[in-house]
């Protein structure tokens, strides 16, 4: 049975001593199976103890406690390296109902990985590998994911990763940037127009939408997208047919639809600026990102890989260094850190980049002296307090602030007319 799996598949006993293997699964990891001596955790993790002895969870211990099949996201030592897996085990039991051992199926992340490795997700931390579960388990269904997170947590990123990891996966990604489109502009980008259509309209032009067909549209900021344009979005969604501006027949495009927004969209939805019959069209699997902050584990291997990537690929962090960019609250999330590690490898005169290459606005953080001090506050507080702090240095324009944050200036105003700052240049 275990070999007419395609996918790499273990049969273990409830001692965790494999007792079946398939050929996939010997081809990804290094150390060789010894069937009815090998232990699932000495192939996966090379640890002598079961995972649940070594701070991860154990879907063997899951599956006894419920009865039932159970799902993790695991790091792997495989052939090439560590990989993160997607595991799904599968209690198995005789005619008694009487549980003789365990299946487990597992499935490479190959959008993902745990160590720097070009192009793709990288990460290692409880919430990242949340997070891949759902891309993997969302990915490969036609269902409509909703992305909302801060800027620069990854939203497109993992909609590229939703995208790879569908059976559309060979066929275009579009992406679709909502903010600041006006609704000539949304209508003729989005459906196309006809020559002579309007003053300029001098050739006929294809939308995006034909150009998506068969593969994935990515609605980018969808919160932005103006009331008026809300209907006309509803309408493509609910039949997939539209008409070019000017023009008479109406097409039709086989698209999967993702969007995301940093927005909160039902508070939006509750204000009346976003349409509800639109959101529940969206949002048939939303998935929330974490800010870098709540996945502090990652900064290390994230730094790593920034570095890896740049242009000052030999040059590396000292501990002290390294520390700072660890304790540091990032308003502007991945996006901000790629910055900072790119702007301090460039200041470093040594291969070792130290404290001193450090921009001077990460080095006082309101939140360390927050943490420090007595009473806690609110993330939105700490950010007021942050931009605050900035805005009075009067060190950088806005422009570049915005780069240092990385956010854009338009995201900076934003957050100073929200927090009531005033800006005195
Ligand atoms: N897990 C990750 N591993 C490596 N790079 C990452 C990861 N997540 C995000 N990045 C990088 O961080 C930057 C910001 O990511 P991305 O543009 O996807 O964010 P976003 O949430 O769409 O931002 P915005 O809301 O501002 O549009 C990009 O350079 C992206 O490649």
């Amino acid at each position: 049975m275990i070999n007419s799996i395609d996918k790499p598949a273990i049969f273990i006993s409830p001692d965790y001593v494999i007792q079946a293997v398939n050929q996939p699964y010997q081809d990804v990891y290094s150390t060789k199976v010894d069937i009815g001596v090998s232990r699932c955790h000495s192939v996966s993790h090379k640890s002598a103890v079961p995972c649940d002895q070594n701070g991860e969870s154990c879907p063997i211990q899951s599956c006894i406690q419920s009865g039932r099949s159970a799902s993790v996201v695991h790091i792997h030592q495989m052939e090439n390296g560590k990989d993160i897996c997607d595991i799904v085990m599968k209690p198995i039991k005789d005619e008694d109902g009487i549980t003789i051992g365990f299946l487990e199926i597992l499935e490479d992340l190959k959008f993902a990985s745990a160590q720097s490795q070009k192009d793709k997700m990288v990460g290692e931390s409880e919430p990242f590998l949340a997070l891949l579960k759902k891309i993997n388990r969302a990915g490969k269904s036609e269902i409509a994911v909703l992305l909302q997170g801060q800027t620069g947590t990854g939203k497109e990123l993992v909609a590229k990763a939703l995208h790879d990891v569908s059976p559309r996966k060979d066929e275009p990604f579009v992406v679709i940037e909502c903010t600041g489109l006006t609704e000539s502009l949304f209508e003729s980008e989005l459906f196309g127009h006809e020559k002579g259509s309007f003053t300029g309209a001098t050739h006929s032009k294809q939308g995006l939408i034909e150009l998506a067909n068969g593969g994935t549209v990515f609605f980018d900021e969808i919160g932005d997208v103006p009331l008026n344009m809300q209907v006309k979005l509803l309408r493509l969604l609910e039949t997939r047919t539209y008409r070019t501006v000017g023009g008479l027949k109406q097409k039709t495009s086989n698209f999967r639809f993702l969007s995301a927004s940093h927005k909160n969209l039902l508070e939006l939805v509750n204000k009346g600026e976003f349409r509800q019959d639109l959101y529940y069209r969206i949002a048939g699997f939303p998935i929330f990102l974490p800010s870098l902050s709540e996945r502090k584990g990652d900064i290390a291997l994230l730094t790593q890989y920034f570095l890896n990537h740049s242009q000052s690929q030999q040059k590396r962090f000292s501990l002290e260094a390294l520390n700072v960019l660890k304790q540091y609250t990032y308003p502007g999330n991945i996006r901000e850190l790629k910055n900072l590690v790119e702007q301090a490898a460039l200041l470093a005169d040594e291969d070792e980049i130290t404290v001193e290459d450090l921009p001077e606005h990460i080095l006082f953080n309101p939140l360390n002296e927050e943490v420090s001090g007595s009473k806690a506050k609110t993330l939105e507080q700490v950010e007021a307090d942050y931009l605050y702090k900035m805005l009075n240095t009067q060190a950088y324009t806005l422009d570049e602030l915005a780069e240092l944050l990385g956010v854009s200036t338009r995201t900076l105003y934003r957050k100073i007319e929200k927090h009531k700052l005033s800006i005195d240049y």
